[in-house]
C-alpha cells in the first residue's frame, strides 16, 4: 500500500480502521521495563489478539471452540475500588464464574468455591542483596493476597518459587541457596498463616524449601496452609527438568512426597510442581487420590512452552475430571554473570521472558482467558466442585479407564528384561531396504 493509503478503509467512515502496531503498543499494559518492541513481549494474550480482530459473532464460536462452554466475565461487577486499586498498583485482576456450567443437583447443595491465583515479576534487580529481594517480592505480592482476601478467595495459589528470582538456570550456589527456607517454620509461612487466618483462606505457597532435619538438603516444595492459619503438610516437585536453562537439578532432587491431596476446607487439593504438568501419569495419581482442584505453579519461559501451556493442564483437567490452577510468572530476569546450559548458545544473562497466562481449566474441557503476557496479575474464578462427579458420571473415564492393564503393562516395562509388544510386517521386513531409498 502506498503511505497514507491506510489500506484503501480510511475513506470508509463506517469501517473502523485497524489500530497500527504503534497504536497497540501504547495501549498495551505492562510490568515497568518490559520492551514492547520485541515480539515475545509485543502483545498482552491470546485473548486480547482475538478479541481485537474477531468480529462479535465469529469471535463467540472461535472461543467456544478453543475454550468450551463459555465462563461469566465478573470483572466489571468487582467493587470499583479494588478495580481502581489494581490499576494504581499496576496488577492485572480478572474474575470469572464457571459455576453456572455445573448442575444444580437435586440432593447435593452447590459446593462453589473461589480460587484465586497470583503471577508476579521480582521486584529488584538481582543483584540487590537476598533480603532487599526478598522483602520486595514479598511486599509486592501481599498487596494482591489482601486484595485476594477482600474479594471472597476461598484457596490462592501463587507461582512456583515466588519469593525469589528463578536463579536455577545460573548454577551458581550462593547467593541463590540462601532463599531456601523451612517449609513449615519458615518466615515464608509464617507470614503467609497470619493472612490465611485473616481471611480465612488457604494458601498454596510454592517456595524453596531447606529441610534441616535431613541434612540441610534442599528441595522445590509446596506449603499448603489452612484457613485457621494452619499449616497442614506440603509437596515436594516430582519431576526436575533437564531441558533449556532449567538447570534445576543442580540444586535439587525429584521429591519424596508422593502424590498427597490435602482435604481442606474448601475441597481436596493437590499441587503439580510446574514441569510434572508434562507427565500425564503424575496428574492421574493426585486425581486417583480424589483431588478436586490441583495447583500447577510454574516458572516457564516462551521460546520453550508457550504453544504447550493452554494444552497440558486443560488436558489433565479434562481425563482426570478435576479443576487445574495453572500460575506461570512473568517477566524477564538477568542474573549478574552469564552462563551456559550445553546447549551450543552463547553465553547469556537471562532465562527469556517468562510469559504469566496463568488461567483455571475445567472438567468440562472450558479454561478461563487468561491473565497478562506482561504484568503481574490476580485472577479469580468461581466454581461448583460438584462439576467434577458430575463430569465423572457423564463421561466415565474412570469407569472404562483400564488401569489393571495398565498396571500389568507398567509392570512389565520398569524390568529389565523389558520387550516392547510390537507386531512387525514380516512383508516389511523383506522390504526394509526401501525406506533407505
Ligand atoms: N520450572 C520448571 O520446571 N520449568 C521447566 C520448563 C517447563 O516445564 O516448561
Amino acid at each position: 500500500h502506498k503511505e497514507g493509503d491506510d489500506y484503501g478503509l480510511s475513506t470508509n467512515s463506517d469501517i473502523t480502521r485497524p489500530s497500527q502496531p504503534h497504536e497497540k503498543q501504547s495501549k498495551l499494559k505492562t510490568n515497568p521495563g518490559v520492551d514492547t518492541s520485541n515480539p515475545m513481549t509485543s502483545f498482552s494474550s491470546v485473548d486480547d489478539v482475538l478479541a481485537e480482530y474477531l468480529p462479535e459473532k465469529e469471535l463467540e464460536q472461535v472461543r467456544r471452540v478453543l475454550y468450551g462452554k463459555s465462563c461469566q466475565d465478573l470483572t466489571k461487577t468487582l467493587p470499583e475500588k479494588e478495580l481502581t486499586e489494581s490499576e494504581t498498583k499496576n496488577y492485572d485482576l480478572k474474575y470469572f464464574s464457571m459455576v453456572d456450567n455445573a448442575i444444580q443437583e437435586q440432593l447435593r447443595p452447590r459446593r462453589v468455591v473461589k480460587i484465586g491465583v497470583i503471577q508476579n515479576a521480582i521486584v529488584k534487580p538481582t543483584n540487590a542483596s537476598v533480603q532487599d529481594q526478598y522483602l520486595a517480592i514479598r511486599d509486592r505480592v501481599t498487596e494482591m493476597i489482601h486484595a485476594a482476601g477482600r474479594l471472597g478467595v476461598n484457596v490462592l495459589g501463587l507461582q512456583e518459587a515466588w519469593t525469589m528470582p528463578f536463579a536455577f538456570c545460573t548454577r551458581e550456589r550462593y547467593p541463590w541457596v540462601e532463599f531456601a527456607e523451612e517449609a513449615e517454620t519458615g518466615r515464608t509461612t509464617q507470614h503467609l498463616k497470619k493472612l490465611a487466618k485473616q481471611y480465612n483462606m488457604v494458601i498454596v505457597s510454592s517456595i524453596l524449601e531447606r529441610d534441616g532435619a535431613h541434612s540441610d538438603t534442599i528441595w522445590n516444595t509446596a506449603v499448603v496452609i489452612g484457613n485457621n492459619g494452619n499449616y497442614i503438610g506440603k509437596h515436594r516437585k516430582n519431576h526436575i527438568p533437564r531441558v533449556g536453562d532449567f538447570n534445576e537439578a543442580t540444586y535439587y532432587l525429584e521429591g519424596n512426597t508422593g502424590h498427597p491431596v490435602f482435604d481442606t476446607a474448601f475441597g481436596k487439593i493437590a499441587v503439580n510442581i510446574c514441569y510434572g504438568r508434562h507427565h500425564p501419569l503424575n496428574w492421574l495419581m493426585f486425581g486417583l487420590n480424589g483431588a478436586e482442584i490441583v495447583f500447577n505453579p510454574s516458572a516457564t519461559v516462551g521460546a520453550l512452552s508457550e504453544p504447550m501451556w493452554g494444552v497440558e493442564a486443560r488436558n489433565a483437567a479434562i481425563a482426570n475430571s478435576y479443576f487445574v490452577a495453572s500460575i506461570n510468572r512473568v517477566g524477564t530476569e538477568t542474573f549478574p554473570n552469564a552462563f551456559t546450559s550445553g546447549d551450543g548458545k552463547e553465553a547469556h544473562h537471562d532465562f527469556g521472558h517468562f510469559y504469566g497466562s496463568s488461567y483455571i481449566s475445567a472438567p468440562d474441557a472450558s479454561r478461563t482467558p487468561g491473565l497478562s503476557r506482561l504484568r503481574d496479575g490476580l485472577l479469580i474464578t468461581q466454581v461448583d466442585l460438584n462439576m467434577c462427579r458430575q463430569v465423572r458420571d457423564t463421561w466415565m473415564f474412570q469407569t472404562t479407564a483400564r488401569y489393571n492393564m495398565y498396571a500389568q503393562s507398567l509392570t512389565k516395562y520398569v524390568k529389565h528384561n523389558f520387550k516392547p509388544q510390537v507386531v512387525t510386517d514380516s512383508q516389511h521386513l523383506n522390504q526394509q531396504e526401501a525406506i533407505s531409498h
